[in-house]
């Protein structure tokens, strides 16, 4: 059987082996779950990048940009960092230069695995299906917040043991963390974060909604896969029958 892995910080990532491993990168507040909803809505293709002055060369070559720092829309880009602004029609068929505090770094930083894809509650079922598919040892990198452990991204890890816990073998004591995690808070994701570091940053900047949002589990099928230097969407064959 495979083994699943969890990574609670992208500043642990050197300890790992990434060659032969599925990456799984996660930060559900709020990268991955943005890039999960805007390739479901009609994205081509993302391109993670480090900084924000990279991001903007990417203007200059006609891509759309998002970028965000510190929870907050960064200047003269196009898009923040908010799921909601990746549902427009501005998104369709168009390709996105994005980078936000945690999530891309953490993207760029698993490069050297064999595949690496994003994973969020909204496509949890999806990336389930598609490790199923690959049959490789699984690392979940949890984006965490400027290199410290976050609940949010935790929680996933755990729910997505949960779903392979048939088919996948934990690793080690990050896995059971994450998964004992999750089944203390199945049944109620917000209420067990609402203390949470990055709800309360959020909650202070006004943002309530993403929140609600990117706790909701499967809401899109695709799954986004790193090709090259850009992450396309990817349908399951399970979840496409
Ligand atoms: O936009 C977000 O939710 C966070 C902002 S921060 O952690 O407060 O800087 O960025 P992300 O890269 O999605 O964690
Ligand atoms: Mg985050």
């Amino acid at each position: 059987m495979p083994f699943l892995d969890v990574c609670f910080s992208p500043e642990l990532i050197h300890l790992y082996e990434l060659k032969g491993r599925v990456v799984v990168v996660v930060d559900i507040l709020r990268a991955t779950s943005s890039m999960v909803t805007g390739l479901a809505h009609g994205l081509e293709r993302i391109v993670p990048v480090s900084s924000l002055e990279d991001c903007k060369l990417y203007s200059q070559q006609g891509y759309l940009t998002a970028a965000e720092r510190d929870g907050k829309m960064a200047s003269d880009f196009d898009l923040g960092n908010s799921p909601f602004s990746y549902m427009s029609e501005l998104v369709k068929g168009r390709t996105l230069a994005m980078t936000t505090t945690n999530g891309t770094r953490a993207i760029r930083l698993s490069a050297a695995a064999d595949k690496v894809v994003v994973g969020a509650f909204l496509n949890l079922s999806s990336v389930a299906a598609y490790l199923l598919e690959q049959q490789k040892n699984v690392l979940v990198v949890c984006a965490g917040w400027k290199g410290k452990f976050n609940l949010e991204d935790t929680l996933f890890a755990g729910a997505l043991a949960h779903k392979l816990q048939d088919s996948f073998e934990p690793e080690n004591d990050a896995t059971l963390a994450a998964w004992h995690l999750y089944e203390t808070a199945k049944n109620d994701l917000e209420g067990f974060l609402s203390k949470a570091s990055h709800v309360q940053r959020l909650r202070n900047l006004d943002i309530f909604k993403d929140i609600t949002f990117c706790l909701q589990p499967d809401v899109y099928d695709i799954v986004p896969v790193m090709e090259g230097d850009y992450l396309v969407p990817y349908t399951p064959e399970v979840i496409k029958s």
